[in-house]
Protein backbone atom coordinates (compact mmCIF):
# COMPACT_ATOMS: atom_id res chain seq x y z
CA UNK A 1 0.00 0.00 0.00
CA UNK A 2 1.53 3.40 -1.04
CA UNK A 3 0.41 6.29 1.48
CA UNK A 4 0.07 9.67 0.00
CA UNK A 5 1.23 12.27 2.15
CA UNK A 6 2.05 16.57 2.18
CA UNK A 7 4.50 17.79 4.03
CA UNK A 8 4.00 21.75 5.53
CA UNK A 9 7.42 23.45 5.82
CA UNK A 10 10.18 22.43 3.45
CA UNK A 11 13.30 23.13 5.56
CA UNK A 12 15.63 20.91 7.01
CA UNK A 13 13.23 18.09 7.88
CA UNK A 14 10.59 18.40 4.78
CA UNK A 15 14.00 18.32 2.67
CA UNK A 16 15.48 15.21 4.23
CA UNK A 17 12.08 13.50 3.92
CA UNK A 18 11.83 14.09 0.76
CA UNK A 19 15.65 13.12 -0.51
CA UNK A 20 14.76 9.99 1.76
CA UNK A 21 11.77 9.22 -0.49
CA UNK A 22 13.25 9.61 -3.85
CA UNK A 23 16.05 7.93 -2.85
CA UNK A 24 14.44 5.17 -1.40
CA UNK A 25 12.63 4.10 -5.05
CA UNK A 26 9.27 1.95 -3.40
CA UNK A 27 9.11 3.03 -0.01
CA UNK A 28 5.49 2.62 0.51
CA UNK A 29 5.35 6.77 0.90
CA UNK A 30 4.09 9.10 -2.19
CA UNK A 31 4.86 12.98 -1.91
CA UNK A 32 1.45 14.55 -3.30
CA UNK A 33 2.12 18.14 -1.77
CA UNK A 34 4.24 20.29 -0.19
CA UNK A 35 3.53 23.63 1.42
CA UNK A 36 6.32 26.65 2.25
CA UNK A 37 6.13 30.46 1.94
CA UNK A 38 9.28 29.95 -0.04
CA UNK A 39 9.01 30.53 -4.05
CA UNK A 40 8.94 27.36 -6.22
CA UNK A 41 12.42 28.15 -7.43
CA UNK A 42 13.58 28.47 -3.75
CA UNK A 43 12.59 25.34 -3.02
CA UNK A 44 13.87 23.34 -5.85
CA UNK A 45 17.17 24.99 -5.61
CA UNK A 46 17.29 24.02 -1.62
CA UNK A 47 16.72 20.03 -3.02
CA UNK A 48 19.45 20.42 -5.12
CA UNK A 49 22.16 22.14 -3.13
CA UNK A 50 22.35 21.28 0.37
CA UNK A 51 25.70 21.92 2.42
CA UNK A 52 25.29 19.29 4.41
CA UNK A 53 23.67 16.37 2.43
CA UNK A 54 25.50 17.15 -0.95
CA UNK A 55 23.84 18.08 -4.13
CA UNK A 56 20.77 15.94 -4.86
CA UNK A 57 21.46 12.91 -6.89
CA UNK A 58 18.61 13.08 -9.55
CA UNK A 59 17.12 15.83 -10.39
CA UNK A 60 14.59 18.22 -9.42
CA UNK A 61 12.56 20.88 -11.74
CA UNK A 62 9.98 23.49 -11.43
CA UNK A 63 6.82 23.03 -14.24
CA UNK A 64 3.83 25.38 -13.41
CA UNK A 65 2.85 24.97 -9.34
CA UNK A 66 4.39 21.89 -9.39
CA UNK A 67 8.37 20.29 -8.14
CA UNK A 68 8.98 17.77 -10.36
CA UNK A 69 11.55 14.68 -8.33
CA UNK A 70 13.16 12.57 -10.51
CA UNK A 71 9.81 12.58 -12.85
CA UNK A 72 7.15 12.95 -9.73
CA UNK A 73 5.63 16.10 -9.59
CA UNK A 74 4.97 17.46 -6.73
CA UNK A 75 1.65 20.05 -6.27
CA UNK A 76 3.20 22.94 -4.57
CA UNK A 77 0.93 25.67 -1.83
CA UNK A 78 2.18 28.87 -0.65
CA UNK A 79 -0.56 29.52 2.19
CA UNK A 80 0.78 30.81 5.74
CA UNK A 81 -1.49 29.09 7.77
CA UNK A 82 -2.65 25.32 7.78
CA UNK A 83 -6.56 25.89 7.55
CA UNK A 84 -5.85 27.58 3.66
CA UNK A 85 -4.02 24.33 2.23
CA UNK A 86 -6.10 22.48 0.16
CA UNK A 87 -4.78 18.97 0.81
CA UNK A 88 -7.37 17.45 -0.25
CA UNK A 89 -7.31 18.63 -3.79
CA UNK A 90 -4.01 17.12 -4.02
CA UNK A 91 -4.73 13.89 -2.58
CA UNK A 92 -3.04 13.69 0.54
CA UNK A 93 -4.12 12.06 3.01
CA UNK A 94 -1.17 12.36 5.99
CA UNK A 95 0.09 15.38 6.48
CA UNK A 96 3.62 15.70 7.94
CA UNK A 97 3.55 19.18 9.77
CA UNK A 98 7.32 20.75 9.74
CA UNK A 99 7.36 24.41 9.90
CA UNK A 100 7.78 24.33 13.22
CA UNK A 101 5.10 26.62 13.59
CA UNK A 102 2.36 24.56 14.04
CA UNK A 103 3.45 22.32 16.89
CA UNK A 104 0.03 22.62 19.16
CA UNK A 105 -2.18 19.80 18.26
CA UNK A 106 -5.36 22.42 17.81
CA UNK A 107 -3.04 24.14 15.08
CA UNK A 108 -1.77 21.28 13.38
CA UNK A 109 -5.39 19.76 13.60
CA UNK A 110 -6.81 22.43 10.51
CA UNK A 111 -5.24 20.48 7.92
CA UNK A 112 -7.44 17.97 8.86
CA UNK A 113 -10.67 19.68 10.05
CA UNK A 114 -10.35 22.28 6.99
CA UNK A 115 -7.59 21.38 4.55
CA UNK A 116 -9.54 18.00 4.14
CA UNK A 117 -6.25 15.12 5.32
CA UNK A 118 -7.08 12.15 7.53
CA UNK A 119 -4.25 12.04 9.55
CA UNK A 120 -1.65 14.36 10.96
CA UNK A 121 2.33 13.61 11.80
CA UNK A 122 4.23 16.96 13.59
CA UNK A 123 7.67 16.56 13.46
CA UNK A 124 8.56 17.84 16.98
CA UNK A 125 7.76 17.66 20.54
CA UNK A 126 3.97 19.06 20.17
CA UNK A 127 2.00 20.44 22.64
CA UNK A 128 -1.44 18.15 23.45
CA UNK A 129 -1.06 15.80 20.28
CA UNK A 130 -3.51 12.67 20.51
CA UNK A 131 -0.49 10.52 21.11
CA UNK A 132 3.38 10.93 21.08
CA UNK A 133 4.41 7.86 19.57
CA UNK A 134 8.19 6.91 19.52
CA UNK A 135 8.71 4.11 17.38
CA UNK A 136 10.45 1.11 18.94
CA UNK A 137 9.37 1.89 22.22
CA UNK A 138 5.55 2.81 22.28
CA UNK A 139 4.31 3.11 18.64
CA UNK A 140 2.22 0.00 19.23
CA UNK A 141 -0.63 2.17 21.14
CA UNK A 142 -1.42 3.80 18.42
CA UNK A 143 -5.20 3.89 18.20
CA UNK A 144 -6.89 4.53 14.64
CA UNK A 145 -10.11 5.55 16.51
CA UNK A 146 -8.57 8.08 18.77
CA UNK A 147 -4.97 9.60 17.34
CA UNK A 148 -5.11 11.85 14.60
CA UNK A 149 -2.45 13.82 15.52
CA UNK A 150 0.62 12.35 16.66
CA UNK A 151 4.03 13.57 17.41
CA UNK A 152 7.17 11.37 17.83
CA UNK A 153 8.49 13.61 20.30
CA UNK A 154 12.01 15.06 19.26
CA UNK A 155 15.01 13.16 17.59
CA UNK A 156 16.60 13.40 21.05
CA UNK A 157 13.82 12.05 22.81
CA UNK A 158 14.00 8.92 20.25
CA UNK A 159 17.21 8.58 20.47
CA UNK A 160 17.22 8.46 24.08
CA UNK A 161 14.12 6.38 24.26
CA UNK A 162 15.32 3.57 22.01
CA UNK A 163 18.37 2.93 24.55
CA UNK A 164 16.33 3.09 27.98
CA UNK A 165 13.96 0.80 26.22
CA UNK A 166 16.47 -2.51 25.65
CA UNK A 167 17.87 -1.71 29.63
CA UNK A 168 14.34 -1.43 30.75
CA UNK A 169 13.36 -4.84 29.22
CA UNK A 170 16.69 -6.81 29.50
CA UNK A 171 18.10 -5.08 33.46
CA UNK A 172 15.30 -2.88 35.01
CA UNK A 173 16.09 0.72 34.73
CA UNK A 174 14.93 3.98 36.93
CA UNK A 175 16.69 6.99 38.09
CA UNK A 176 17.40 8.08 34.75
CA UNK A 177 19.65 11.38 34.24
CA UNK A 178 20.55 11.97 30.69
CA UNK A 179 22.16 14.80 28.43
CA UNK A 180 21.05 15.78 24.45
CA UNK A 181 24.25 17.35 23.29
CA UNK A 182 22.62 18.67 19.11
CA UNK A 183 24.20 19.65 16.59
CA UNK A 184 23.34 23.58 15.47
CA UNK A 185 19.47 24.05 14.53
CA UNK A 186 18.71 26.13 11.84
CA UNK A 187 16.73 28.73 13.66
CA UNK A 188 20.11 29.45 15.69
CA UNK A 189 22.06 32.34 14.36
CA UNK A 190 25.19 32.67 13.08
CA UNK A 191 25.88 36.33 15.46
CA UNK A 192 24.47 37.27 19.00
CA UNK A 193 20.72 38.23 18.35
CA UNK A 194 19.40 38.11 21.75
CA UNK A 195 16.49 40.11 21.08
CA UNK A 196 15.46 38.44 18.11
CA UNK A 197 15.23 35.28 19.58
CA UNK A 198 11.57 33.78 20.06
CA UNK A 199 13.03 31.40 22.50
CA UNK A 200 12.34 31.85 26.35
CA UNK A 201 16.21 31.14 27.32
CA UNK A 202 18.18 34.44 25.72
CA UNK A 203 21.00 32.12 25.66
CA UNK A 204 19.66 30.51 22.41
CA UNK A 205 20.05 34.08 20.55
CA UNK A 206 23.85 33.44 21.17
CA UNK A 207 25.94 32.76 18.29
CA UNK A 208 25.95 29.10 17.30
CA UNK A 209 29.24 29.17 16.39
CA UNK A 210 30.80 30.78 19.17
CA UNK A 211 29.38 28.39 22.43
CA UNK A 212 28.44 25.47 23.64
CA UNK A 213 24.91 26.98 24.57
CA UNK A 214 22.91 25.22 27.59
CA UNK A 215 19.41 25.49 27.80
CA UNK A 216 16.67 24.10 29.84
CA UNK A 217 14.44 21.90 27.61
CA UNK A 218 12.37 19.09 29.59
CA UNK A 219 12.21 16.56 26.50
CA UNK A 220 13.21 14.39 29.40
CA UNK A 221 9.20 14.22 30.15
CA UNK A 222 8.26 12.32 26.62
CA UNK A 223 10.86 9.60 26.97
CA UNK A 224 8.52 8.98 30.83
CA UNK A 225 5.53 9.19 28.38
CA UNK A 226 7.26 6.67 26.06
CA UNK A 227 7.97 4.33 28.73
CA UNK A 228 5.91 5.26 31.84
CA UNK A 229 7.97 2.26 34.22
CA UNK A 230 11.44 4.26 34.47
CA UNK A 231 9.89 6.54 36.73
CA UNK A 232 11.90 9.12 37.51
CA UNK A 233 13.72 11.34 35.01
CA UNK A 234 16.78 14.54 34.77
CA UNK A 235 17.40 15.76 31.33
CA UNK A 236 20.60 18.30 30.28
CA UNK A 237 20.76 19.52 27.01
CA UNK A 238 23.27 21.95 25.30
CA UNK A 239 23.51 23.26 21.52
CA UNK A 240 27.10 22.82 20.05
CA UNK A 241 28.72 24.56 16.87
CA UNK A 242 28.86 20.93 14.54
CA UNK A 243 26.67 21.26 11.30
CA UNK A 244 25.08 17.73 12.18
CA UNK A 245 25.49 15.10 14.05
CA UNK A 246 23.88 14.91 17.69
CA UNK A 247 24.67 13.04 20.83
CA UNK A 248 22.39 10.97 23.44
CA UNK A 249 24.25 9.85 26.81
CA UNK A 250 21.68 8.20 29.18
CA UNK A 251 22.89 6.81 32.92
CA UNK A 252 20.35 5.18 35.50
CA UNK A 253 20.35 2.21 37.77
CA UNK A 254 19.66 -1.30 36.66
CA UNK A 255 17.96 -3.87 38.93
CA UNK A 256 21.08 -5.93 39.33
CA UNK A 257 24.44 -5.87 38.25
CA UNK A 258 25.23 -6.15 34.71
CA UNK A 259 28.67 -5.77 32.86
CA UNK A 260 29.72 -3.69 30.39
CA UNK A 261 29.71 -6.90 27.81
CA UNK A 262 26.59 -7.85 29.38
CA UNK A 263 24.83 -4.65 28.31
CA UNK A 264 26.25 -4.13 24.57
CA UNK A 265 25.51 -7.52 23.90
CA UNK A 266 22.30 -6.39 24.87
CA UNK A 267 22.25 -3.41 22.51
CA UNK A 268 24.02 -5.52 19.61
CA UNK A 269 21.14 -8.14 20.14
CA UNK A 270 18.56 -5.72 19.82
CA UNK A 271 19.97 -3.57 16.82
CA UNK A 272 20.21 -6.67 14.93
CA UNK A 273 16.67 -8.40 16.03
CA UNK A 274 13.66 -6.51 17.57
CA UNK A 275 15.14 -2.94 16.82
CA UNK A 276 16.85 -3.30 13.40
CA UNK A 277 16.66 -0.40 11.57
CA UNK A 278 15.85 1.63 14.47
CA UNK A 279 18.79 1.35 16.72
CA UNK A 280 21.94 0.63 15.17
CA UNK A 281 25.26 -0.14 16.60
CA UNK A 282 28.71 -0.10 15.69
CA UNK A 283 31.78 -1.46 17.53
CA UNK A 284 34.14 0.65 15.39
CA UNK A 285 35.31 3.99 17.01
CA UNK A 286 32.95 6.49 16.29
CA UNK A 287 32.68 10.56 16.51
CA UNK A 288 29.40 12.73 15.71
CA UNK A 289 29.76 12.92 11.92
CA UNK A 290 29.85 9.41 10.99
CA UNK A 291 26.22 9.02 12.14
CA UNK A 292 25.50 11.22 8.96
CA UNK A 293 22.89 9.88 6.95
CA UNK A 294 22.46 7.03 9.55
CA UNK A 295 18.75 6.23 9.27
CA UNK A 296 18.27 4.95 12.97
CA UNK A 297 17.22 6.69 15.84
CA UNK A 298 20.38 6.22 17.55
CA UNK A 299 23.62 4.66 16.23
CA UNK A 300 25.27 2.97 19.81
CA UNK A 301 28.47 3.47 20.68
CA UNK A 302 29.89 0.47 23.14
CA UNK A 303 33.08 2.59 23.69
CA UNK A 304 30.70 4.96 26.25
CA UNK A 305 28.82 2.03 28.45
CA UNK A 306 30.25 1.81 31.56
CA UNK A 307 28.09 -0.21 34.97
CA UNK A 308 29.14 0.32 38.54
CA UNK A 309 28.92 -2.81 41.18
CA UNK A 310 25.97 -1.58 42.71
CA UNK A 311 23.95 -1.62 39.42
CA UNK A 312 24.47 1.72 37.74
CA UNK A 313 24.76 1.81 33.64
CA UNK A 314 25.94 4.98 31.51
CA UNK A 315 25.39 4.04 27.87
CA UNK A 316 26.08 6.51 25.10
CA UNK A 317 24.51 7.03 21.38
CA UNK A 318 24.97 9.09 17.97
CA UNK A 319 21.63 10.33 16.17
CA UNK A 320 21.37 12.60 12.55
CA UNK A 321 18.95 14.87 13.90
CA UNK A 322 17.43 15.77 10.72
CA UNK A 323 18.40 11.76 9.06
CA UNK A 324 17.23 9.10 11.86
CA UNK A 325 14.08 11.69 13.00
CA UNK A 326 12.55 12.22 9.14
CA UNK A 327 12.99 8.27 8.50
CA UNK A 328 10.76 7.87 12.25
CA UNK A 329 8.25 10.71 10.81
CA UNK A 330 7.75 8.43 7.64
CA UNK A 331 7.30 5.38 9.65
CA UNK A 332 4.58 7.31 11.62
CA UNK A 333 3.19 8.58 8.10
CA UNK A 334 3.05 4.82 7.09
CA UNK A 335 1.34 3.40 10.32
CA UNK A 336 -1.47 6.16 10.40
CA UNK A 337 -1.72 6.11 6.77
CA UNK A 338 -2.02 2.47 6.41
CA UNK A 339 -3.91 1.99 9.32
CA UNK A 340 -8.21 1.88 8.61
CA UNK A 341 -10.35 3.34 11.45
CA UNK A 342 -11.36 -0.25 12.16
CA UNK A 343 -8.33 -2.22 11.89
CA UNK A 344 -5.52 -1.15 14.32
CA UNK A 345 -1.78 -2.41 13.35
CA UNK A 346 -0.64 -3.79 16.73
CA UNK A 347 2.85 -4.40 17.28
CA UNK A 348 4.91 -6.17 20.21
CA UNK A 349 8.01 -4.91 20.76
CA UNK A 350 9.07 -6.44 23.75
CA UNK A 351 12.64 -7.29 23.77
CA UNK A 352 13.66 -9.52 27.14
N1 LIG B 1 16.49 20.16 12.07
C1 LIG B 1 16.52 19.25 13.03
O1 LIG B 1 17.57 18.69 13.40
C2 LIG B 1 15.22 18.83 13.69
C3 LIG B 1 15.17 17.59 14.34
C4 LIG B 1 13.97 17.19 14.95
C5 LIG B 1 12.87 18.02 14.93
N2 LIG B 1 12.96 19.23 14.29
C6 LIG B 1 11.76 20.08 14.32
O2 LIG B 1 11.16 20.09 13.02
C7 LIG B 1 10.59 21.38 12.76
C8 LIG B 1 11.22 21.98 11.50
O3 LIG B 1 12.61 22.06 11.71
P1 LIG B 1 13.59 22.42 10.49
O4 LIG B 1 14.96 22.24 11.02
O5 LIG B 1 13.16 21.71 9.26
O6 LIG B 1 13.29 23.98 10.35
P2 LIG B 1 13.56 24.93 9.09
O7 LIG B 1 13.57 26.32 9.64
O8 LIG B 1 14.72 24.44 8.32
O9 LIG B 1 12.25 24.73 8.17
C9 LIG B 1 11.01 25.31 8.42
C10 LIG B 1 10.36 25.56 7.07
O10 LIG B 1 9.01 25.98 7.30
C11 LIG B 1 8.74 27.08 6.45
N3 LIG B 1 7.70 27.88 7.08
C12 LIG B 1 7.82 28.75 8.11
N4 LIG B 1 6.62 29.25 8.43
C13 LIG B 1 5.73 28.69 7.61
C14 LIG B 1 4.32 28.81 7.46
N5 LIG B 1 3.60 29.63 8.23
N6 LIG B 1 3.72 28.07 6.51
C15 LIG B 1 4.44 27.25 5.70
N7 LIG B 1 5.78 27.12 5.79
C16 LIG B 1 6.40 27.82 6.74
C17 LIG B 1 10.07 27.81 6.29
O11 LIG B 1 10.08 28.59 5.09
C18 LIG B 1 11.06 26.66 6.25
O12 LIG B 1 11.30 26.21 4.95
C19 LIG B 1 10.86 22.21 14.03
O13 LIG B 1 9.75 22.10 14.89
C20 LIG B 1 12.06 21.51 14.66
O14 LIG B 1 12.14 21.69 16.05
C21 LIG B 1 14.10 19.65 13.65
Amino acid sequence: MTVTIGINGLGRIGRSITRIVAAAGESGISIAAVNDLASIEKMAYGLRRDSIRGSFPGTVTTRADHLVVNDHAIRVFHHPRPERIPWADAGVDVVIEATGRFRAGTSARRHITHGGARKVVISASADDPDAFLVFGANHHIYDPALHDVVSPGSCGVNALTVMAKVLLDRFGLRSVNTSVVLATQGWQKAQDSVLGTSREDPRLGRAAGESIIPHNYVVGDLVRVALPEIGEMRYSYYCVPTPIGSLAQLSGNTDHAVSVEDVNRAMAEAAAGPLRGILAYDPDPTVSIDVKNNPASCLLDPSGTQTTADGGVTVRGWFDNEWGFSNRLLDLARLVGESSPVASRRVSWSIA
